[in-house]
């Protein structure tokens, strides 16, 4: 059965992105302009923005069965009753919510977040599990060519992205990579990474700068990380002791919202670093980097399903199958969209 088509040119009601009756479906079939661009506004009249890339034009997936169904499953009332009950810190947040809004009173109410979390992330790895590894592909090739096409991409000069690890279901990362690294550091193209490293199990990870892919070496979880010091015995540069600031961090998750929410896997890595690294930005009186998370059709939750913590920090912006989702001022600015 197809799910959902882009089609060329002309504006569609097709469901899109596997979200038939839900609001990014309307929001994407309001406009689409013949560059591609669609243009819309929610329900709620909040205006939204999407791009698309050219060659998304003749994209039609087609979403599997039981990917499908798993899908419709966490998408669906029933499943999302069958949740611990959202608590209102949690839930119902207006959109564009900044997590300080949100402050469980007590250790109870925490508890309950982390609970209805631990959920949802066994939910959509089930769900990720049962993708048809040719539509995962199909979707890693086009989210890849979005970010290298995109203007905001091209212009970076210094990322922090992670490794993708095919076990872990993660939207594949290494073209973006390889693509980095193929040119040499004083290449007017050459951009510099910084990828990650776990400390230790105490929400600890590093960003170190790498070269080439012989950099990494895979860790206990079977990531690809770098060592601290090189092959030569020197230090790696540590990015939280650059004296330039990132422009631009690729994240990875296990669900995402279009309010900017991202569940991790558990760690509290990301949010722990970036909350770090947003400070150091402050303290340096640098721009603060756009926050871009790349996600599968099948990793994007409607707006109230992604529990949040005082601590949990928002993405700019989502790149996923159907293009780019801008959310934040910043996003919508830098995207020009
Ligand atoms: N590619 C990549 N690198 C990354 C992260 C990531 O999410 N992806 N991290 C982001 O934090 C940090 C590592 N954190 C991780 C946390 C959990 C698991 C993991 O294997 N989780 C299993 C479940 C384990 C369990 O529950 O016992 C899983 O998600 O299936 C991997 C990495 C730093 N590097
Ligand atoms: N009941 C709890 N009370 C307080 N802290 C908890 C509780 N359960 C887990 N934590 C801590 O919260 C952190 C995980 O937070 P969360 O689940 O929001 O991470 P995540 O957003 O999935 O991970 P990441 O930031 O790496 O992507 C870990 O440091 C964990 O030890």
């Amino acid at each position: 059965m197809v799910k959902y088509q882009l089609l060329q040119g002309n504006r569609t009601n097709l469901p899109v992105n596997g979200f038939q009756n839900s609001t990014i479906g309307s929001r994407l079939t309001n406009q689409l302009s013949p560059a591609g661009v669609h243009l819309g506004r929610s329900p709620k009249h909040r205006k939204w923005a999407i791009s698309e890339a050219p060659m998304l034009r003749n994209y039609k997936p087609l979403l599997p069965i039981a990917a499908n169904s798993l899908f419709n499953h966490i998408q669906s009332s029933a499943f999302q009753q069958s949740l611990p009950p959202l608590s209102r810190f949690s839930s119902g947040c207006p959109k564009m919510a900044t997590n300080e809004s949100i402050k469980p009173e007590n250790e109870d109410q925490l508890k309950h977040i982390f609970d209805q979390k631990r959920v949802l992330r066994s939910s959509v790895r089930k769900a990720l599990k049962a993708m048809d590894p040719s539509l995962r592909s199909q979707e890693d090739n086009v989210i890849q060519s979005i970010v290298l096409e995109a203007p905001w991409f091209k212009s970076t000069q210094r990322l922090c992205a992670y490794v993708s690890c095919s076990a872990l279901r993660e939207v594949d990362t290494s073209r973006l990579l390889s693509e980095i690294l193929q040119h040499p550091p004083k290449d007017g193209y050459s951009k510099k990474i910084y990828v990650p490293r776990v400390e230790d199990k105490n929400s600890h990870m590093r960003m170190f700068n790498i070269s080439r892919m012989d950099d990494l070496i895979a860790n206990s979880m079977n990531i690809l990380e770098p060592a601290p010091v090189d092959s030569d015995g020197n230090e790696r540069e540590d990015v939280m002791q650059t004296k330039d600031p990132i422009d631009l961090f690729l994240l990875p998750g296990l669900a995402f919202d279009k309010s900017g929410r991202r569940l991790g896997r558990g760690g509290g890595y990301y949010d722990t670093f970036l909350k770090n690294y947003q400070e150091l930005a402050k303290a340096q009186n640098w721009k603060q980097p756009l926050l871009v998370a790349l996600s599968y059709s099948v990793q994007i939750m409607d707006e109230g399903i992604i529990p949040l913590t005082p601590k949990d920090v928002l993405v700019d912006a989502l790149v996923s199958p159907s293009g780019v989702i801008p959310i934040s001022s910043a996003a919508l600015d830098i995207m020009k969209v």
